[in-house]
């Protein structure tokens, strides 16, 4: 039997965690009766996205993401539409994505799915053609990923630092929203736009999301008073954010937003800056995932 050709890229600085010995982990866990793995480490942003055209051109028979939402961003929107599918093993700080799917941080569990190999098919989202697969915002949530990617404290410690000196601060803005051809306004604190249900450390901010139903979910934030935080908090890991006063949820396909003026949107926590105007879709079973 022919063996399957694995490539992993791994983060190294992704989740805060030390990688050294990951290579040697996987290969003591991967079956190699059915798999010749190769193993790269990214050496910059975006690096991932440019291995991965490498592995396609190289037809690979599958790409490991070993880091967390951000690295499977930069590899997925490389495998988007192809039949290459995607694995992962969590490394991240939040690992969103991964958690919703069901896959371990544990490495030897993480191995053990790509052993097994069962593919499922997930769907993904754009935002002004760019895609994402578990969660992307603007408004206050933006503003935390852009300042999180300078920060030189990762984990759920470094994040929530930056949100307690944020949040205090933070004016909502304006949003003219358009789902599915159903327009309306509202002021808001952020929006989220929901593939899969949960940020990642199960923070879910939209616990009727699902990568397979052919829809986004559309979450409008409120302001809401300081003295709510701990609520909100509460909502969001007890699965009950669509509960809350403060929060809306709409799900839809085709959905257009637009903003005072142009600035922060991340895409599964990277930051971009983008026009004020942002038409976001979804991309029906767009990726392959092992799982
Ligand atoms: N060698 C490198 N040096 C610096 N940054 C890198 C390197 N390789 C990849 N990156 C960048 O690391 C960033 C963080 O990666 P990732 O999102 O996977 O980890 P995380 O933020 O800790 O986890 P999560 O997104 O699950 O919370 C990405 O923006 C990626 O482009």
């Amino acid at each position: 039997m022919t063996k399957k050709r694995i490539q992993f890229l791994i983060n190294p600085i992704s989740g805060g965690k030390s990688k050294k010995g990951f290579e040697r982990l996987a290969r003591k866990y991967l079956n190699d009766d059915l798999f010749e793995a190769s193993f790269k480490i990214t050496e910059r942003a975006q690096h991932a996205s440019e291995l991965t055209k490498i592995a396609i051109q190289e037809q690979v028979d599958l790409v490991v993401a070993v880091g967390g939402d951000g690295t499977i961003n930069e590899i997925a929107k490389e495998l988007l539409n192809t039949p290459t599918p995607l694995a992962i093993v969590p490394e991240g700080s939040g690992n969103g994505l991964a958690r919703y799917l069901g896959i371990s941080s544990d490495v030897s569990q993480a191995i053990a799915k790509i052993n097994k190999g069962h593919i499922i098919t997930i769907d993904s989202g754009l935002v002004n053609g760019k895609a994402f697969f578990n969660v992307a915002g603007m408004g206050f949530d933006a503003l935390i990923s852009d300042r999180f990617a300078e920060n030189m404290t990762r984990g759920p410690v470094g994040y929530l630092k930056i949100v307690l000196k944020e949040i205090s601060r933070y004016k909502p803005q304006e949003y003219t929203i358009c789902i599915d051809g159903n327009e309306i306004q509202r002021e808001a604190f952020m929006i989220s736009i929901a593939n899969s249900p949960q940020y990642g450390n199960n923070a879910y901010i939209a616990p009727g999301a699902s990568v397979d139903d052919g829809l986004l979910d559309v979450c409008i934030i409120k302001q809401f008073p300081l003295i709510q935080f701990p609520v909100m908090i509460y909502h969001l890991f007890s699965r009950t954010a669509h509960q809350s006063d403060y929060v809306e949820i709409i799900k839809g396909k085709q959905i257009t937003i637009e903003r005072p003026q142009r600035g922060p949107v991340h895409l599964d926590g990277e930051p971009f800056t983008l026009d004020k105007k942002l038409s976001i879709e979804v991309l029906p079973s767009s990726l392959n995932v092992v799982c």
